[in-house]
């Protein structure tokens, strides 16, 4: 029997990691877990307990009691905290302003990374998981590792375009905070694997990344 098949994505905000890891996974027939929304997530139930995202002690002492569900169906991917669906909430503004803060917190990271990696271990015939430290903490033995970049003045604008015509600038010093944060932080910063294949999607289609990562996923498998 083979063993599960791990692909591994990561990348900076807005690079394509979500849209290309659901396509790769459709492609395969496998899972598709995405850990930038358990990530969210757990922001949206801090922020309901009327927790200070900023007070990382406050932040440490709360998410032990957050509960989070990932559904893994890449045609249909779920998101639980608490009990409740929070896909659409955990897209909003206000959560996009606090989920990186709350994503430097250790016992934050510690909680979601037990949980992940459950998610995958459970996963047959195998998993794309797509975040930024699935390369080089969660999932270090995958057998794909690929991390995904785009100019900001791409991501930007693909962002913008998807949420409707919004400011391109101000969607771009968004991602540029979040970046910052991300790849800074002291645990687990946003990093490429020694291992990973980097691709540069600037100028690929969404179908073309696609079709480079499930080439390498099948020469893995051959
Ligand atoms: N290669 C591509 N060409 C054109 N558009 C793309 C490409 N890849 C992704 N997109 C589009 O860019 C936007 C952002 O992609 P996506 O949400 O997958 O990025 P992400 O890296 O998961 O972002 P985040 O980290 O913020 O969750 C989406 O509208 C998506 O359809
Ligand atoms: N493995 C991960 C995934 C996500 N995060 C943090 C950092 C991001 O800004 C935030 C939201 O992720 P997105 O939905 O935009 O992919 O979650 C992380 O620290 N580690």
């Amino acid at each position: 029997m083979s063993l599960p098949l791990v692909v591994a994505l990561d990348g900076p905000s807005g690079s394509g990691k979500s849209s290309t890891a659901r396509g790769v996974a459709a492609r395969l027939g496998l899972a598709y877990l995405d850990t930038g929304a358990m990530y969210r997530a757990v922001t949206w139930a801090l922020l309901q307990r009327g927790v200070d995202t900023d007070d990382a002690a406050a932040v440490a002492a709360a998410v032990a009691d957050v509960t989070i569900e990932s559904g893994t169906d890449p045609a249909e991917p779920t998101i639980v905290a608490d009990g409740v669906d929070v896909a659409v909430e955990i897209r909003s503004d206000e959560v996009v302003r606090h989920v990186s803060p709350v994503s430097t917190v250790p016992q934050v990271r510690t909680h979601l990374v037990d949980l992940q990696r459950q998610v995958i271990a459970a996963a047959t015939p195998g998993i794309v998981v797509e975040g930024r430290d699935i390369g080089t903490v969660v999932a270090t033995d995958a057998a794909v590792k690929v991390y995904l970049v785009a100019d900001p003045e791409a991501r930007a604008s693909r962002r913008a375009a998807e949420e409707g015509g919004s400011d391109t600038a101000a969607t771009a010093a968004s991602l540029l905070r979040r970046d910052r944060i991300d790849s800074t932080r002291a645990t687990s910063p946003l990093a490429k694997a020694d291992d990973a294949v980097e691709i540069d999607t600037t100028f690929l289609t969404l179908d073309e990344v696609i079709g480079q990562i499930v080439a390498l996923a099948e020469e893995a498998r051959s």
